[in-house]
């Protein structure tokens, strides 16, 4: 059997803002890999580094307010030292990246055909006919009814969900190898939502890309990922395939994150749920950046930043309690 590749290696990244407050520790030290044809779910509370973090990958950050360090590997170069010249032939052609919000990522002055034809000829040297026909050709292979209308309309004309399914026709047009995927899905209707994440999992299927799938929402996670990195205050703590992670969550975030998903989804007032906010970037708290927040906190917990631990099958976490000398959860 082949060995499964990865595809994108990330190693002790570290975005720094500068800001008039001081420096924002916005992702501090993280180390991931994407493997090939994998969808892998980043999910976390709003502000713990998400968008950040793959805004580093596609290069979008403004190298005069950020402070980069650590390692972004694709095709076995440093993304991070990539001249943006060149960097311009593999941002949405080879990396593809869907946002939240369709509507501000299409320009509302030209049609989804020019847009379209944009990728086309910047990507693949088509002319226009040729750009028309393979368009026309992909927005249909998403689910577009009439496409060849919907080609010569500007993005007003049309609804949220069949502008996302755009979005997601025109990045692949490219067949990227990397599709990111930023919360697609959090400003569609229930329906309209689980089209899409249907969607995606049959493009994988088709086209083989490899996909980083931004959320907060846990119940999106379990029907879309192959593996889950859950991030906290600009950290990963803890990774491990979808269903280790849903089935033996580590973690007192993870706990508590999938705690909240369940009292939503019951409405009950009875069970637990993380107390208190993400702490500012600019001042984390010392030792774990959890740990005014944990029901379990040690001491040691409030000096020192755990370690990652591997406690087998893929699974890896970065709390006092495993590891380290700490006792298991359970035990404690
Ligand atoms: N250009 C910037 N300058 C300063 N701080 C920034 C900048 N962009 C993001 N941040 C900060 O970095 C932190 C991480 O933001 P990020 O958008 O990655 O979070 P997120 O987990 O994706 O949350 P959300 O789900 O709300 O998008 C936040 O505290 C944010 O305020």
């Amino acid at each position: 059997m082949k060995n499964i590749e990865n595809i994108l290696e990330v190693n002790n990244l570290k975005i720094y803002f500068k800001t008039f407050e001081g420096i924002s520790k916005a992702v501090d030290n993280i180390s991931f890999v994407l493997k090939e044809k994998e969808t892998l779910g980043l999910v976390g509370e709003s502000g713990c580094g998400k968008t950040v973090t793959n805004l580093a990958i596609m290069k979008l950050l403004n190298p005069k307010s950020t402070i980069l360090s650590g390692k972004i590997l694709y095709d076995k170069k440093n993304i991070l030292e990539i001249e943006e010249e060149e960097f311009k032939k593999v941002r949405g052609k080879e990396i593809g990246m869907i946002f939240q919000e369709p509507m501000s990522s299409f320009d509302p002055l030209y049609t989804i055909g020019e847009q379209m034809h944009e990728v086309c000829k910047t990507h693949l040297k088509l002319t226009k006919s040729e750009s028309r026909y393979k368009s026309i050709d992909m927005m249909r292979r998403v689910g577009i009814p009439e496409p060849e209308k919907r080609y010569d309309q500007y993005p007003h004309e049309m609804s949220g969900g069949m502008l996302q399914r755009t979005m997601i026709a025109l990045n692949l047009l490219t067949n990227p190898k990397i599709l990111i995927a930023d919360e697609p899905t959090t400003a569609l209707d229930v329906t309209v939502q689980a089209q899409v994440l249907n969607l995606m999992k049959s493009i994988q299927d088709e086209f083989g890309n490899s996909i980083i799938f931004i959320t907060h929402d846990l119940g999106v996670i379990s029907e879309i990922a192959d593996r889950v990195h859950v991030m906290y205050a600009g950290k990963i703590v803890e990774k491990g395939t979808t269903e280790e992670i849903f089935n033996k969550p580590l973690h007192p975030y993870t706990q508590g994150l999938m705690e909240s998903k369940i009292r939503r989804e019951y409405k009950s007032k009875t069970l637990p749920f993380i107390p208190g906010t993400v702490p500012s970037p600019q001042n984390f708290p010392k030792g774990c950046r959890f740990n005014p927040r944990c029901n379990f906190v040690k001491d040691i917990c409030k000096e020192e930043e755990p370690k990652e631990n591997e406690l087998g099958n893929e699974h890896l976490v970065s709390c006092w309690l495993y590891g380290n000398g700490g006792n298991q959860l359970e035990n404690n």
